[in-house]
C-alpha cells in the first residue's frame, strides 16, 4: 500500500538508495519505495568543529553520502540515476556528538552518557536528483533534518554490559537499537520514532510533496503548513514522457549545484489539474505487484548461484554476459536477462567493462568464501522450491509435501527426504553449515556460559555451532550428536585449527539413543522440525539426561504474540511446507520447557529471524 502516492512518483525512476543500513532499506520498502541499494562509500569523518549544528554536520555526511554514489555510478553505469538518497543518523548528548560505537568499550562509553539523561537523534537526509548532459552528472540537492528527543533509563552496569553483549549497539549510532532490546532502555520518546531508527519517513514524504507537488499560485499568497503528509490521493501518471509531472519542481531546500526557485507557476497549476482530475482512482498498488514478482526475483537469484555466476565473476575483472554464458553453457541473451536482473537486484555491479560481483555476492553467494550461503541457495533451488509449489496442498492437507515432490511416502523425515541419498544429504549439510556458520557467533555469545564445562549439541550437524562454542569458552568441551551418516561427512567441515580439540562427534539418534552426558544442552533449530509429541519426548530425554542446574540453550524463530512480524511468519509457514513441525512463540517455549523443568528462561534476539533462549533445569 500506498499511502504516500508521491511515491508513486518515483515508480519509474531509477532511485537508489545509499545507504546499507537495513533499518533504512526497510523502512523505504515498507512505503513502498521502490529502490536498487548501492551503499556509500563515503568515509563519516568530516570536522564535526567546522559546523555550527550537529544537524549541518549529519545532513552533510548525508549529502556526501548520497553525491558519492551519484558520481559512482554515473561513472561505472550505463544509467545515472534519477534519485540517490542518503541519510546519517547522530545522537547528541552534552555538546558531544555519537556515532557508531567502533567497540565494546566504546559502546559502553556512550551508553553511561546516555544513561538516566535526554538525548537527541537528529537523521539528516539529501535526496539528491540527478541527471547527465554531455557526459557530466548534474545534481541538484534537497536536504532537511529530524530531531526526537529520547529519555533513558538509569542502566545498572549488569543491564549496560548484557545488552552490550547482545552486539546489538555495534553498527547503531549511539550504541542502541531502539527498534530492538534498546527499546527496553528507553522511558520516553518525543518525536519522530523511525527517525530514531535511522531514517524520518514522515519528513521525506512531505519533502517530496512540496518537490513534486508545489503549492499552487493561489496558495502562495497564504503561509501553508503541513501538520501532515497531505492526502494526495491520486493515481499518479506513471509516464516520463506526457509530461505527467514526474520531474519534480525546482525546488529544493539547502545546498545544491544547481540552485533553484520555486516551480514555475504554470507547471504547478497543470500539476495541480492534473491531481484533481485523477483524484477518484485508487492509488497504485505497488506494494501488491512487489510481492508478486518476488518469486521471480528469487528464482532469478536462486539460478544465478545454481550456474555459479557469482563464482566465475569472483576476483576477475568485469565480464560480459557472453563470456559466462559460454563458460556455463547458457545462451548469451538469456545470460544478458539474469545478469541484469542481478545487477538491478544489487548482486552484480554493470559497467560498460561488464559484470562484476557486488560485495555481498562476493561474501555470500561464490561457493567458496567464508561465510557462502551457496549451499543454501542450492538447497532452496532444488528442494525448498518443489515443496513450495505444492503450497496449496499443503495448507489444504495441513502437512509437508515431501510425498509429492518425491512420488513416495515419506515416514521419516530425514532417512526419506532430506537423507535419501549421498548427494541429498550433502546438500541439506552444506545449507545447513552455511546458515550455521552465519549466526554461531551470536549464539555462542548470546548468553554467559562460561559456567558450564561440557556441552551437547543435539542434532548439531556439522559442528558449526559447536566451533563458535568451543573458540568463545576455551574451557568447554562440546559434543556433537547427530545420525551416523551425518557424523560421518561432519569430517569434510572440519577446518584446523586450535578448537579441534574441544569438539568430539558422537552418532546416534535422537529420539532413540541416550544422549552423552553434558551440564549444557544446545537444540539449535531442531524443535521446529517436530509436532508437539515429538518435542515433548526429546525435551523429557533432555531432562532426564540433566542434573539440576544443567543448562538447555534453545536457538529458534519466536513467533511475536501478535503474530505479525512477516519474517517469523513465513518461516512457520515454511516449516509447514518441509517439516512435521512450526514455529512457537516464546510463551508457547515457557509452557513446554516448564514442563520439562526448566525455569528462569532467558531469551536474546538476534539479527535476522533466530532467538537464542536460555533456561535451567530445576531440581526435580
Ligand atoms: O535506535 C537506533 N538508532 C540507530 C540505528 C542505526 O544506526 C545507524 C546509524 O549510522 P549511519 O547513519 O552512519 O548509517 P550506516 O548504518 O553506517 O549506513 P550508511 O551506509 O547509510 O552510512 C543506522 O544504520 C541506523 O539504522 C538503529 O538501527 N536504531
Amino acid at each position: 500500500m500506498v499511502l504516500c502516492p508521491v511515491i508513486g512518483k518515483l515508480l519509474h525512476k531509477r532511485v537508489v538508495l545509499a545507504s546499507a543500513s537495513p533499518r533504512r532499506q526497510e523502512i523505504l520498502s515498507n512505503a513502498g519505495l521502490r529502490f536498487e541499494v548501492v551503499p556509500s562509500k563515503f568515509k563519516e569523518k568530516l570536522d564535526k568543529a567546522s559546523f555550527a549544528t550537529p544537524y549541518g554536520y549529519a545532513m552533510e555526511t548525508a549529502k556526501q553520502k548520497a553525491l558519492e554514489v551519484a558520481s559512482r555510478m554515473h561513472q561505472k553505469d550505463l544509467r545515472t540515476p534519477d534519485m540517490v538518497i542518503g541519510a546519517d543518523t547522530i545522537v547528541t548528548v552534552g555538546g558531544l556528538i555519537l556515532e557508531k560505537p567502533v567497540d565494546k568499550q566504546d559502546a559502553y562509553r556512550m551508553l553511561s552518557r546516555l544513561s538516566g539523561k535526554e538525548h537527541s537523534v537528529f537523521t539528516g537526509v539529501a535526496i539528491v536528483h540527478c541527471s547527465s548532459k554531455d557526459r557530466q552528472l548534474h545534481t541538484r540537492v534537497s536536504e532537511f533534518y529530524e530531531e526526537t528527543t529520547v529519555k533513558f533509563s538509569e542502566l545498572s552496569e549488569e543491564l549496560l554490559w548484557e545488552y552490550i553483549h547482545s552486539g546489538e549497539p555495534m553498527d547503531k549510532a549511539g550504541g542502541y537499537g531502539i527498534q530492538a532490546l534498546g527499546g527496553m532502555l528507553v522511558e520516553s520518546v518525543h518525536g519522530d520514532f523511525l527517525n530514531v531508527v535511522g531514517f524520518p519517513l514522515n519528513h521525506f514524504c512531505k519533502q517530496l510533496v512540496e518537490l513534486y507537488y508545489p503549492p499552487r499560485p493561489e496558495d502562495l499568497r497564504q503561509p501553508v503548513q503541513h501538520d501532515s503528509i497531505p492526502a494526495v490521493d491520486t493515481f499518479e501518471d506513471l509516464s516520463d514522457v506526457d509530461g505527467g509531472g514526474s520531474e519534480p519542481a525546482q525546488r529544493e531546500t539547502g545546498s545544491c549545484d544547481e540552485k533553484a526557485e520555486a516551480g514555475a507557476a504554470g507547471q504547478a497549476t497543470a500539476e495541480a489539474e492534473c491531481h484533481r482530475t485523477r483524484a477518484t482512482l485508487p492509488p497504485f498498488p505497488t506494494r501488491l505487484l512487489e510481492l508478486l514478482d518476488g518469486f521471480k526475483l528469487s528464482k532469478a537469484l536462486l539460478t544465478a548461484c545454481k550456474l555459479k555466476v557469482f563464482d566465475w565473476l569472483k576476483d576477475e575483472a568485469p565480464q560480459k554476459a557472453a563470456d559466462i554464458a559460454s563458460k556455463v553453457d547458457a545462451s548469451a541473451c538469456g545470460m544478458e536477462r539474469l545478469l541484469d536482473v542481478c545487477a538491478a537486484m544489487g548482486l552484480l555491479e554493470k559497467t560498460e567493462q561488464g559484470y562484476s560481483n557486488t560485495e555481498t555476492a562476493n561474501l555470500y553467494l561464490a561457493s567458496d568464501s567464508e561465510y557462502s550461503l551457496h549451499g543454501f541457495m542450492l538447497q532452496n533451488n532444488d528442494i525448498i522450491w518443489n515443496l513450495f509449489t505444492h503450497l496449496e496442498f499443503a495448507i489444504r492437507e495441513g502437512r509437508n509435501q515431501h510425498h509429492r515432490v518425491l512420488g513416495k511416502k515419506v515416514d521419516d523425515l530425514f532417512q526419506d527426504a532430506y537423507y535419501r541419498s549421498p548427494e541429498t544429504q550433502l546438500r541439506f549439510m552444506q545449507a545447513m553449515h552455511g546458515v550455521a556458520k552465519l549466526t554461531a557467533r551470536q549464539v555462542a555469545n548470546a548468553f554467559d556460559l562460561s559456567r558450564f564445562s561440557s556441552a551437547c549439541d543435539v542434532g548439531g550437524c556439522t559442528g558449526a555451532l559447536a566451533r563458535e562454542l568451543a573458540r568463545e569458552y576455551p574451557r568447554l568441551q562440546v559434543t556433537v550428536f547427530d545420525l551416523p551418516d551425518v557424523v560421518e561427512l561432519a569430517v569434510h567441515f572440519q577446518p584446523a585449527g586450535p578448537q579441534a580439540a574441544q569438539i568430539h562427534f558422537a552418532a546416534g539418534d535422537f529420539f532413540r539413543d541416550p544422549l552423552p552426558s553434558a551440564e549444557l544442552y544446545v537444540l539449535c533449530r531442531i524443535l521446529h522440525d517436530w509436532s508437539d509429541d515429538k518435542v515433548h519426548k526429546l525435551l523429557s530425554k533432555v531432562a532426564e539426561s540433566c542434573k539440576p542446574g544443567a543448562g538447555l540453550l534453545l536457538v529458534e524463530t519466536l513467533l511475536d504474540e501478535k503474530r505479525e512480524a512477516q519474517g517469523s511468519l513465513i518461516q512457520s509457514l515454511n516449516m509447514l511446507v518441509q517439516t512435521e513441525g512450526r514455529e512457537r512463540s516464546r510463551g508457547e517455549y515457557q509452557c513446554l520447557l516448564e514442563l520439562h523443568g526448566f525455569h528462569q528462561l532467558q531469551v536474546v534476539h538476534l539479527d535476522g529471524v533466530l532467538d537464542a533462549m536460555l533456561a535451567t533445569r530445576a531440581a526435580p
